[in-house]
Formats: C-alpha cells, structure tokens, sequence
C-alpha cells in the first residue's frame, strides 16, 4: 500500500466526528466500504474530562485528557476492537486522533469519562500517572505565537503542557499508541502537534510499533501519521519542521478554496494549484476543506453553505494533491456546542433515512451524493495526472485526469456551453454530480464523448451544482 496504508483502490479519509465506535463499524460494513471510502478518522479514544457548559457538553471536552484509558462517550476498549475489526475486514482503515500535547486545563467539575480523578492545580493526573514533574516547567502560558520556545513549552489555553522531552512522557505516550495499534488502528492525526518540539515526536514515533498484521497490514508497515499543524503563512513555527517525521494537514486548502468557490478569485487561477499556491509538498499534505474546529469559524466553508462546499470538496478529490480527507459533522448553531445527546447525556446513534441521508442531529456529508460519488472518483483516477486543462479565462474551467475522469466547473451566472476535450474514451456517460447512473440511463445529465475524446457540454450558470463529473468507473 501507499503511505497511508489504505487499500490500492482507496483514497479518501472520512472524519466520523463524535461517532460512537459501534456506529461507526455499522457505517463501514453498510456505506463506506461499498462507496469506496478509504478510512475514518476518529474522536480521541482516550479518557476525557467531562465538561458542563450552557446546559450542555461542548465538544472541545475531548480534547482534555484525563487518563490513557479507552472509555469515552464513544465506547470501550471492546467497542475499539468490534471497530477495528468490523471495517478493516471491509477495506476501510481506522485513523485514531490522538490528543498527547497536553492533559486538561483547570476546570471547576474533576471526573473523567472512565471515573478517574486529577488534581489539576497540582498538576497530577494519577489515572496514567503523571506528576508535576513530568509537565513542562517553568508554568507558562502561549501569548506569542511568534515565539516557537513558547508555542511548544507553555500551556496552550491553559491546557497542562506536557514535557516530551521526558522518556518517562515519550514511554506513557508510546504505550498509549502502541495499544491502538495492537488494536488494529492504520495510523493517526497527532493533534497539536505544533505545540510539541519535532525532535520529542521523533523520539514518539520511533518507539511505535508496526502495524498490527492480525487486521490484513503486511508485516513491517509503519502507521500513517498526519499532524495538525494550524498555519495560514505568519507564525514562527512553519509546517515544513515537522514533514520529515509525517504528513502535515495543510489549512491553507480550506482558506484559498472558500474565496475561489465563493466567486470572489477566478477559478483559472487553479491551474496551478499546489506548490505554486504555498502549499505543502503533495506528497506530505493532508487535504481538506473544513475540519471541527475550522467549521465553527465565522469564515469558513461549510455544510451551511452547501454549493460552494460541494464543489470545493469535489475540486480537492478530482486534483491529484495531498491526501483528501472529509468532514462529517453534526448541526451546531454555536460554537461550543457538543454532539446530539440523549437525557442521560449519552450519545446519540445516527438514524439512516429511507433516502439515505442521516437523522437524530447528524449532517452526514459523507453520504450526500455529490460527495460520495467524488470519492468514486478519486478512487478511480489514481495516478493519473493533470490533462486537457480548459478555462475561458475566469469562473469556468475544466480539465481530464489522464483518460479516466472529466470534471467542468461554471461558477459564473452564465451559461457554460463549450465543446471540450475530455481525455476519455468514447460513449455515453452519466454526470455523476447532477445524478448517477441506473442501468442504461442517467437520472441527471448524460454526456456524450465522440471518437477523438470530445463531447459538447452545457452546464447552465443557475443549477442545483456549478460541477460536473464523469469518469470511466462503473458509476459514470
Ligand atoms: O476552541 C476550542 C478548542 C479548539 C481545538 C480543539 C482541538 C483541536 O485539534 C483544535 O485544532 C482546536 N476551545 C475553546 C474553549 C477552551 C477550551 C479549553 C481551554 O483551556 C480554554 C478554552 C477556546 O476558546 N479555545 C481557545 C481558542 C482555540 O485554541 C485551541 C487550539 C488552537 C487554536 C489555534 C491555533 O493556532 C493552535 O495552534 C491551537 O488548539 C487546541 C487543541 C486541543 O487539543 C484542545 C484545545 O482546547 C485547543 C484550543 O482551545
């Protein structure tokens, strides 16, 4: 396999935010496998603090670790394991995201999801153990984002910072990943991994096993690891520091991306979209439109604001750059809001309608049909590389993955009628955007491709989508 460990035929990462492992097997065996998702990543599987706000659980309790055990809202060790099982049997990874930068912050209520207590002013936490001395000392906090030492040996937000440059730390968080690893996890998203000195991750990562043959990996395979590191282009500590130890989750494809597909950059400027735009190496990036943090920001692409989401997404899975990643999510109307929960404040299973969308609170994008059919066609144009680039000069572009997919975009209010080379075969296709393909018929657009590769698109300026696809798997 490549880097990522996914199946050959597999290229895209799904984030089952908040899911309850039990939930997240069903999904696997029912939806994923057969739409040719590659993997799921996860919510933190380690033991977190519980925290009250508004009446609610915000969802940023994840991130404040009280222990390494795996009991959380999401399930137990045993759950981990039916998981793991479940839907590495079906071809699709599991992608643990792992919160080892810090512990939690001081908080008013001291019970963790497993029972376990701390001692947060005296910076303890008897559940792994860690004591005062195993945290970064002198006691400090990030104020200066352009100051590295600071970034990665002051708290962040208050969040207990630990010392890495420990063996005692480097050991308890090894264990910690070696048991999910033992457990059948591809890999992981290190989270904060800004806040940690790259030499301590080095240190981490070289006492991780490899991966666990007992789930179809072949012996001596190394875990996929992709750390979140938020840089936009100003702060002292740059993404490239850390892309020699793993890949890097590049939130520069998210920014540039919601000003192209909202109208406001001309859509020709992406025939250079990669390296030339400052982004990440390719082959060291992480790509994605919204993560759950990002989403809640006030500018951002999101499921709110589903046309240009839609077509940002299907940009970034039809370009060969990086490793595509979505985000699937639950409704929030504010910014600490946690996930759909019941009385008793456990979480709430996705219902799966008759139409295939989910229920009980949850968005799914990963199940809406634009989407999914764009992971179909990354999964089919692997490999191939950019041809047939067509623009007319502003919000209208198109261009062909080397005789497998086709994809147009009209983000103008006109019309979009043209007679375009689209690098495939010949014969009739379905637009997998606009609909998919049922026997001998389209339920959306059909497009026609003569014998020398042309075909004569109309994609009118004011439609459900301004994309179109075609490509020569099945589903095309
Ligand atoms: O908004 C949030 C949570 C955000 C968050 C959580 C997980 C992530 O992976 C993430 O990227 C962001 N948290 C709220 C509430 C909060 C939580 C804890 C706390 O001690 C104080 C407040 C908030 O307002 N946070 C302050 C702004 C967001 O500052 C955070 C960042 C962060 C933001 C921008 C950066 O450039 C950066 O390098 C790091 O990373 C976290 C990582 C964590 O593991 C846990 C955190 O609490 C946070 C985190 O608060």
């Amino acid at each position: 396999y490549d880097r990522t460990n996914m199946l050959p035929d597999r290229t895209t990462i799904v984030h089952l935010f908040e899911w309850k492992w039990k939930d997240i097997a069903d999904e696997c065996e029912r939806f994923l496998a057969p739409k040719g998702y590659g993997g799921v990543q996860i919510s933190p599987p380690s033991e977190n603090l519980i925290i009250h706000k508004d009446g609610g659980r915000p969802w940023y309790e994840r991130y404040q670790v009280m222990s390494y055990k795996l009991i959380t809202r999401s399930g137990n060790a045993e759950d981990f394991l039916n998981m793991t099982k479940r839907c590495n049997q079906v071809g699709v990874r599991i992608y643990a995201d792992v919160v080892i930068n810090h512990m939690t912050g001081d908080n008013p209520e001291n019970i963790g999801t497993g029972g376990s207590t701390a001692d947060f002013k005296n910076y303890s936490y008897p559940a792994v153990p860690y004591t005062i001395e195993h945290f970064h000392y002198p006691f400090c906090s990030i104020h200066d984002y352009n100051n590295a030492a600071e970034v990665r040996s002051c708290n962040l937000v208050g969040l207990k910072d630990l010392n890495h440059g420990l063996s005692y730390v480097q050991t308890k968080i090894a264990n910690y990943l070696n048991e999910l690893i033992s457990l059948g996890v591809a890999g992981f998203r290190v989270d904060a991994a800004k806040h940690m000195w790259p030499n301590d991750l080095k240190e981490i990562y070289s006492k991780l096993n490899d991966l666990n043959t007992d789930f179809g990996f072949k012996p001596k395979t190394r875990p996929y690891i992709y750390q979140e590191v938020i840089y936009y282009g100003q702060e002292a500590v740059t993404p490239s520091e850390y892309t020699h130890l793993g890949d890097v989750t590049e939130f520069k494809v998210g920014a540039e991306l919601k000003n192209v597909f909202r109208g406001r950059n001309a859509l020709k400027w992406l025939v250079s979209w990669g390296e030339q735009w400052s982004l990440s190496p390719s082959d060291t990036a992480l790509a994605f439109i919204d993560n759950h943090d990002t989403q809640r920001d006030h500018d951002v692409l999101t499921y709110k604001e589903s046309r240009p989401y839609k077509a940002a997404i299907a940009f970034i899975l039809a370009h060969p750059y990086g490793v595509t990643r979505i985000m699937s999510s639950y409704f929030f109307d504010n910014k600490v809001q946690g996930p759909p929960m019941d009385s008793k404040e456990n979480l709430l299973s996705p219902t799966i309608n008759e139409d295939d969308t989910c229920g009980n609170g949850w968005v799914c994008e990963h199940r809406w049909r634009q989407i999914y059919q764009m992971v179909a066609f990354r999964n089919v144009v692997k490999g191939t590389s950019i041809k047939n680039w067509w623009d007319n000069g502003n919000k209208q572009i198109a261009f062909s993955r080397n005789g497998k997919g086709f994809i147009v975009f009209n983000a103008e209010g006109r019309d979009l009628v043209q007679k375009l080379q689209t690098g495939l075969p010949h014969g009739d296709y379905c637009d997998v955007i606009s609909g998919k393909r049922n026997g001998d018929t389209c339920t959306g657009m059909k497009v026609s491709v003569d014998e020398k590769g042309y075909a004569d698109i109309h994609l009118p300026g004011n439609v459900e989508d301004m994309h179109l696809a075609i490509h020569v798997g099945k589903e095309s």
